[in-house]
């Protein structure tokens, strides 16, 4: 099923039934899922076959960071399952991000490819260590940028910076944003947070979120109050 929701809820649990327990309880008209490192790494491909059978369009969210034909491999592997979405580390560079694409191109697959620029959790100081010396809002739009001109159909980010790629990338430049914090939720381990409203209003085009609906005791009454408050 396809849906035009912005919103991307993250299964991040440690077991395939635990996700398939919190994805029963969810509509694939309302949204999609993003599965990450800890439920592939413990469930692998069935976890996909699992969702898509019942519905879900799915962000394989496995970060690829590698040399160029190791990633190119992956993504190929990952687009052969049928995922919506799949993604790299921008800082991988601009050769591996076009051996990605190229591959998907070559192989004529249509999911979709981004590219992650800063982590949410990551602020100036973390930069720092890592020799990195501009603040997150800069590094990201270099970022941003060497993703595009790679062929990359957008990128992670933070809300906090979809205007300004907005602006330097144009609306039809996918920014997946987590990072967000309905008014209801708490704030957690992010840094760079941002309310639903705010970010599709700042040009986020996709939602990632994880803990304000899996946490909530009724994860679709917590789906539907993001959805009231982007109405
Ligand atoms: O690529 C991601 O999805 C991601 C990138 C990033 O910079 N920050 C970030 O939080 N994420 C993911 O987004 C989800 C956020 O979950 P919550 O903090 O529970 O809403 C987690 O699955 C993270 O792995």
């Amino acid at each position: 099923m396809s849906t035009d929701s912005p919103l991307i809820i993250a299964l991040d649990y440690p077991s395939l039934d635990a996700a398939l327990c919190m994805a029963d309880r969810l509509d694939p008209a309302r949204c999609r899922l993003k599965v990450g490192k800890e439920l592939f790494t413990r469930s692998g491909p069935d976890v996909l076959d699992a969702l898509h059978g019942r519905g879900f369009e799915v962000f394989l969210d496995l970060k690829f960071h590698d040399i160029p034909n190791t990633v190119a491999g992956a993504v190929e592997a990952a687009a052969e399952q049928g995922v919506w979405m799949v993604n790299v580390h921008a800082s991988g560079g601009r050769r591996m991000m076009e051996a990605a694409r190229d591959r998907l191109e070559r192989q004529a697959l249509s999911t979709r490819l981004i590219a992650v620029t800063v982590l949410t959790s990551m602020m100036v100081e973390d930069l720092a260590e890592v020799g990195v010396s501009v603040p997150p809002a800069e590094q990201v739009e270099r970022l941003a940028l060497l993703a595009q001109e790679s062929g990359m159909h957008g990128v992670v980010c933070s809300a906090q910076e979809s205007a300004r790629l907005n602006a330097l990338c144009g609306d039809d430049f996918l920014k997946v944003t987590p990072g967000i914090r309905p008014s209801f939720a708490q704030v957690g381990d992010q840094k760079r947070v941002m309310t639903p409203r705010d970010a599709m209003a700042a040009g986020s085009t996709h939602l990632v979120v994880g803990r304000p609906v899996t946490q909530a005791p009724e994860p679709m009454e917590a789906l539907a109050a993001i959805e009231a408050e982007l109405a």
